[in-house]
């Protein structure tokens, strides 16, 4: 069965309003979340190896999906489905080569060139940003808008995530572009309300 790559929720320690990182992501799952990326810059490996563990297990009993963030080492240490990298992080080869072919590997991708080079590499999605502002990266560049999702999904099949200052009132905008799914930090941990936040991104996903 493919894997719902629709709905990714990033963890973000900062951005959190002091909630655990379990209580924000079982919110988001009740409200749509189909992919937890752990995500935390912060963390020692040996917290990250925690945090791994009980995402792993919450998102096993709630059904989604568990990517791990930049670290091959703790996505296979805690069995996640799979890692997500960008371009400074391992190169995609050497992560799909670590990986095997039974976890994900999501690979960012910035210009058509990355996303060539992504595909070559053996990405499973590439995540394509910063699609517009955002308050979630401090150096993710100038937004990029639409054009490069629509025009990769011109000449390829592989799913598209889209991230960066995706919000309920433009994720429809983004799929209508040929995204196959948004990834978001702000417009859900950073809700007073984070499943209601992440119903009404879900709901701008049908489209
Ligand atoms: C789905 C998704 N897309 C892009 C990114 C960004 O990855 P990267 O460029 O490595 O930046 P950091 O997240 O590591 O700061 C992502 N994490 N997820
Ligand atoms: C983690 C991340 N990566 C990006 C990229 O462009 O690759 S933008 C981003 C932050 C997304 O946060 P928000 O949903 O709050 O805008
Ligand atoms: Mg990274």
């Amino acid at each position: 069965m493919l894997p719902n790559l629709a709905f990714h929720v990033l963890t973000d320690r900062e951005w959190s309003r002091g909630r655990s990182m379990l209580e924000v992501a079982s919110q988001a799952i009740d409200g749509g979340a189909t992919v937890i990326q752990l995500r935390d810059k912060l963390a020692s490996t040996r917290t990250l190896i925690e945090e791994g563990r009980a995402l792993r297990q919450l998102t096993r009993q709630r059904g989604a999906l568990l990517i791990v963030n930049d670290r091959v080492d703790v996505a296979l240490a805690v069995d996640a489905d799979g890692v997500h990298v960008g371009q400074d992080d391992m190169p995609g080869d050497l992560a799909r080569r670590l990986l095997g072919h039974d976890r994900i590997l999501g690979i960012s991708a910035g210009s058509m060139d990355e996303a060539v080079a992504a595909i070559v590499a053996g990405a499973d999605y590439l995540g394509i940003g910063p699609i517009y502002a955002t308050r979630g990266k401090a150096d993710a560049g100038e937004p990029l808008g639409l054009e490069l999702i629509a025009d990769i999904r011109k000449r390829y099949t592989t799913p598209l995530v889209a991230i960066g200052g995706i919000t309920p009132e433009n994720a429809e905008d983004v799929m209508r572009a040929g995204a196959t799914g948004i990834a978001v930090i702000t417009a859900v941990v950073n809700a007073e309300d984070i499943s209601l936040a992440a119903r009404q991104l879900a709901h701008a996903l049908i489209v």
